[in-house]
């Protein structure tokens, strides 16, 4: 018995990359029992697949995988899915991480194939890539408990797994976690752009907005006090801080209501993929 674990990969563009790239890291996948199905393998791509012998595009599929990880764009589901096949199919877990797609609309388009499918949904973020991601998953009705912690130990090489009751909170909560890098990042990009208005030129502004932003995420990662002591620490009475912060945490125009609508944006637009 291993306690490596089979796995196929459908999709290995950023997230599912950034995913792979993990799971290889970790050392967590049976090369035996693992494979890659994409159409334009990049270079980094088939390095790994030299270096681990994991197949791409493999003309035989030996005896199936345990888990599939779907990481198509959600438009391409009903495309894509139809197409699969391998031994014992029906006994794979299915892992979407498209956004907003519901378990039940996953369910009926594999039904063409499978009489049961397993289905899991996660949300992962692209920091998976550097093992600081955060992936929210919940399962469908058919999946085991054996099934999801197989999953789990699977997106947790990436980072935190958060396992929710249900399905609405991977929508409800993708811009606190799928979308929430971007978010962060525009962060960065606004500080750039700030310090380049003040006569910084772009290399200087960059440097100090993502050294910033760095050890402002190491702080929060080595010291156990939330974000909003941490940030007391930095505020002098009457200092440049307190007058930085006047107006960015202004109540009405400030950074948490334009925070409020962006991530309300990115549950909408998941209910709207989801055809709700
Ligand atoms: N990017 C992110 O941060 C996050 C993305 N997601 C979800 O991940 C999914 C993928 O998004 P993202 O990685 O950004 O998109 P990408 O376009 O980067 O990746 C999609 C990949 O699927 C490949 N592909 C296209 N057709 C097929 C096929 N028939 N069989 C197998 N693979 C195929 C594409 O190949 P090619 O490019 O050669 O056509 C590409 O590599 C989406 O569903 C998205 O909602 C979830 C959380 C975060
Ligand atoms: O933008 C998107 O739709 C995907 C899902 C979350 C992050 N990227």
């Amino acid at each position: 018995m291993t306690d490596k674990l089979s796995v196929i990969l459908i999709g290995a563009g950023n997230m599912g990359g950034a995913m792979f790239q993990s799971w290889v890291r970790a050392g967590i996948l049976d090369p035996a029992r693992s494979a890659v199905i994409t159409p334009n393998p990049k270079p980094w791509l088939l390095d790994l697949s030299d270096e681990t012998g994991i197949p791409i595009n493999p003309v035989d599929d030996g005896e199936g995988y345990d888990i599939a990880v779907l990481a198509v764009k959600p438009q391409m589901f009903a495309d894509v899915l139809p197409g699969l096949s391998w031994p014992n199919m029906e006994k794979t877990v299915f892992v979407s991480v498209a956004a907003g797609l519901p378990i039940g609309e996953i369910e009926n388009i594999l039904k063409s194939n499978i009489a049961e499918p397993h289905v899991v949904r996660g949300m992962p973020n692209l920091p998976v890539s550097v093992g600081e991601g955060l992936t929210l998953m919940a399962s469908g009705q058919a999946v085991s408990d054996a099934e999801q912690s197989n999953v789990k130990r699977l997106l947790a090489c990436a980072g935190d797994v958060i396992v929710m009751d249900d399905e609405d909170g991977l929508d409800r909560y993708v811009g606190t976690s799928g979308s929430g890098t971007a978010l962060a990042l525009l962060l960065v990009e606004a500080m750039e752009d700030a310090a380049m208005s003040l006569g910084a030129d772009e290399a200087a502004a960059r440097r100090m907005a993502e050294q910033v932003f760095v050890g402002a995420a190491a702080l929060l990662k080595s010291d156990d006090r939330p974000a909003s002591e941490l940030r007391a620490a930095v505020t002098s009475k009457g200092g440049t801080t307190a007058a930085g912060l006047a107006v960015l945490d202004d109540e009405k125009n400030g950074l948490r209501p334009l925070m409020k609508r962006a991530v309300d944006a990115a549950y909408a637009r998941a209910r709207e993929l989801a055809g709700k």
